[in-house]
């Protein structure tokens, strides 16, 4: 097995001897160095007051560790109070995070790492925290949460799904509680009584999707009542007003977004949009999907219409023109312009080839639900726009859902920027640090770990075909099975999880398959993915706030083996999966497996170099280590165009914005189209 230069040693050339990690929950081994110098970069980067803040913490705490419950939760409302006279919150910090760091200590048995409570003043100050995979963010954003919520405003944390606002609200209510904060989840299918209450707490949990629904829908509703002439504080004054017409969220005055890379920078190339109430035309609409996508099939590439691989489009050529006159059209076409028909036909023809069931969706009590690629979870409540989502489901003969005209829309760019404070947490943030600075004028600094990582990467294997690399795959796990250490596999698709699964089951492997089917398993499974001996298949869902805590004996046997099949449209998401082992200086390894015929040579190389890739990889059976480069390459231009979609749609936006506000209309309610 060849090694390159980015990759430690495969399993055979493992050394003997193994440093001896200090045990998950031991007292950190102060790295004196490391983390002099980060204080000593902090200084340089402006931020010594974030040092000069720790000795004054640890004074507190001493001064406060022996008081009991009911005196801390009275010191807790003392600061309230001072916070709500117009203390500057920066005063109140030392105190603050020494009562969390107390409560944290008392309630959970965790106390705050000194690197903590940096990144816990780092996102105070308005910044991206980048802490390590496995560091303990859920923790280090109690910090930051408290302190903002003190003046009673209102603190909004994020996150990228519901399963992880509910989960990290829970572990964490016990510090809150102690300090006497309320906690609110905002879950997707409440009602907006519930939602009122949830954001009437201190702090509330919930993804910044529903955070931006709930803004957009109060929205309407305060214009609503602003056109019924009421007035928005007429009738609340008049006793008039039913409690479900209110608006449910207060103001935006601190958001703290957990995954900030995922929430603020994936999530951000669509737009969250609430349609209109459908009309007659809709009928028609309806009509032309489910019409186009019966006739699709008659429509041939190359002959009927041209393909462009790079932008993903479909153009009808001549004759397929002439086709789409053809074919028979039920009566309620008949209103329809010519030019419209060729736009549902194409659009048929690109939901056909680009978006398949399993991968990029699934069918959900007869719904199309998509399926969020990065993460393989369901992305609830989002629809693909420009008439794409109701192409599918006409494709999969479920109701479609017309697309109406718009009512409300808001970028996750606007919605994070309204806020008054804002700060993030990731442990991949890196890569986009002008992403950050430019889009949300946010810093990203990175943290320490907390102890040394002992995460090692083996080398990455490159293999000419898809066939020899999930039989290489299929004999790694069957090697590493045999020691008993526990195995994760991510896959990028839920039907590659499910075909890795199949060859599994050939071999007589033992195995479990976790994705978007099984959200609701989700937990469990992933509870027992660091058992020995356990092999746990999953999509990179895995790869994001899970924490995999190794068992009984994992540690000596080297921890949790990460094995990623594929590389993913964005290093980011690689970097979570890998990150799902070597947590809190724990053991483990993670190797790469690519085969020239994966999607992000093409996706990243365009179809021409695919072709002649996947034509030379064809009959080779020999590893091509030094083809890996050329994976990584291709990543970096796909996160490029992506980053490049974003720039266009904060443009447009933009410009959507400017021209309402010259009109006197409300950007997010007033769609031009
Ligand atoms: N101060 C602490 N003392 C003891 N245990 C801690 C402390 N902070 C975090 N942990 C433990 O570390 C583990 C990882 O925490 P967590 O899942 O929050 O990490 P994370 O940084 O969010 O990881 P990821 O980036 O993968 O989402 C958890 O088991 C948590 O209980």
């Amino acid at each position: 097995m060849e090694t390159n230069q980015t990759t430690l040693d495969p399993p055979e050339t493992e050394p003997t001897e193994k440093p001896d990690p200090p045990k998950r929950g031991e007292p950190r081994k102060f790295r004196a160095n490391s983390l002099g110098s980060f204080y000593s970069q902090l200084t340089k980067q402006g931020l010594a007051r974030f040092v000069g803040q720790l000795p004054l913490i640890d004074k507190f705490e001493a001064e406060l560790k022996d008081r009991s419950d009911r005196e801390i939760r009275k010191y807790s409302l003392g600061l309230r109070h001072r916070a709500k006279s117009g203390e500057p919150l920066y005063k109140l910090l030392p105190e603050a995070f020494a009562l969390v760091r107390i409560a944290g200590a008392r309630t959970m048995n965790m106390r705050h790492y000194e690197v903590q409570l940096i990144g816990g003043m780092i996102m105070f100050d308005g910044a991206i925290a980048e802490m390590e995979t496995g560091e303990g963010k859920t923790l280090t954003a109690t910090l930051p949460t408290y302190l903002y919520a003190l003046p009673g405003k209102g603190v909004h944390v994020a996150t990228v799904n519901d399963y992880l606002a509910a989960r990290d609200a829970e572990l964490m209510m016990p510090v809150y509680k102690m300090l006497g904060m309320t906690v609110g989840v905002i879950e997707s299918q409440m009602s907006s009584d519930d939602r009122r209450k949830a954001y009437s707490c201190d702090i509330t949990y919930g993804t910044s999707k529903e955070f931006g629904f709930d803004f957009l829908r109060d929205r309407l509703l305060i214009r609503q009542t602003r056109e019924q002439g009421l007035g928005v504080l007429g009738p609340l004054l008049a006793g008039k007003k039913e409690k479900n017409e209110e608006p449910v969220q207060r103001e935006h005055f601190f958001a703290l977004v957990d995954e900030a890379d995922s929430v603020l920078i994936d999530d951000a190339r669509t737009p969250l949009v609430i349609s209109a109430i459908p009309g007659e035309a809709e009928k028609v609409a309806v009509a032309c999907h489910q019409w186009a996508a019966n006739a699709e099939r008659e429509f041939e590439e190359d002959n009927h219409y041209e393909y462009d691989h790079d932008k993903k489009s479909v153009e009808l050529t001549v004759t397929g023109r002439l086709l789409v006159r053809q074919v028979p059209k039920p009566k309620l076409l008949d209103t329809v312009g010519l030019v419209d028909l060729y736009d549902y036909i194409e659009r048929a023809i690109k939901v056909k080839r680009d978006f398949h069931s399993g991968q990029h969706y699934v069918i959900r009590d007869g719904e199309i639900v998509i399926v969020d690629e990065s993460t393989g979870r369901i992305a609830e409540g989002r629809k693909w726009s420009y008439g794409i989502h109701q192409a599918i489901e006409a494709k999969e003969g479920v109701e479609v859902t017309v697309a109406t005209g718009q009512a409300a829309r808001i970028t996750v760019q606007d919605l994070f920027l309204r806020y008054r404070h804002l700060g993030g947490m990731t442990g991949t943030a890196s890569s986009s640090k002008g992403e950050f600075k430019k889009i949300y004028k946010l810093n990203v600094i990175k943290c320490p770990t907390n102890r040394i990582p002992q995460r090692k990467l083996w080398s990455d294997r490159v293999f000419g075909n898809a066939e020899a690399k999930w039989s290489a795959i299929v004999e790694e796990i069957r090697e590493i099975n045999a020691s008993g250490r526990p195995i994760l596999v991510g896959t990028r698709t839920i039907e590659k999880s499910e075909e890795l699964s199949k060859r599994l089951t050939e071999a007589g492997i033992e195995h479990e398959v976790l994705n978007a089917h099984q959200v609701a398993l989700e937990a469990e499974i992933v509870s027992r993915a660091g058992q020995p001996g356990k092999v746990t298949v999953a999509t990179n869902m895995a790869g994001r706030g899970t924490d995999i805590k190794l068992g009984e004996g994992v540690h000596d046997l080297g921890g949790l083996h990460v094995i990623c099949t594929e590389l993913h449209d964005s290093a980011r998401i690689d970097r979570q999966l890998v990150g799902r082992c070597g947590r809190q200086g724990d053991p483990g390894s993670t190797r790469q497996f690519m085969a020239l015929d994966d999607d992000c040579l093409l996706i990243g190389l365009g179809p021409k170099r695919y072709k002649k890739l996947v034509a030379f990889g064809e009959n080779q059976s020999a590893e091509l280590p030094a083809y890996a480069k050329l994976f990584r390459q291709a990543q970096r231009r796909i996160e490029n165009k992506h980053f490049g979609d974003r720039k266009v749609l904060l443009y447009h936006e933009k410009q959507r914005k400017k021209m309402h506000r010259e009109m006197g209309q409300d950007p997010y309610l007033d769609s031009p189209d």
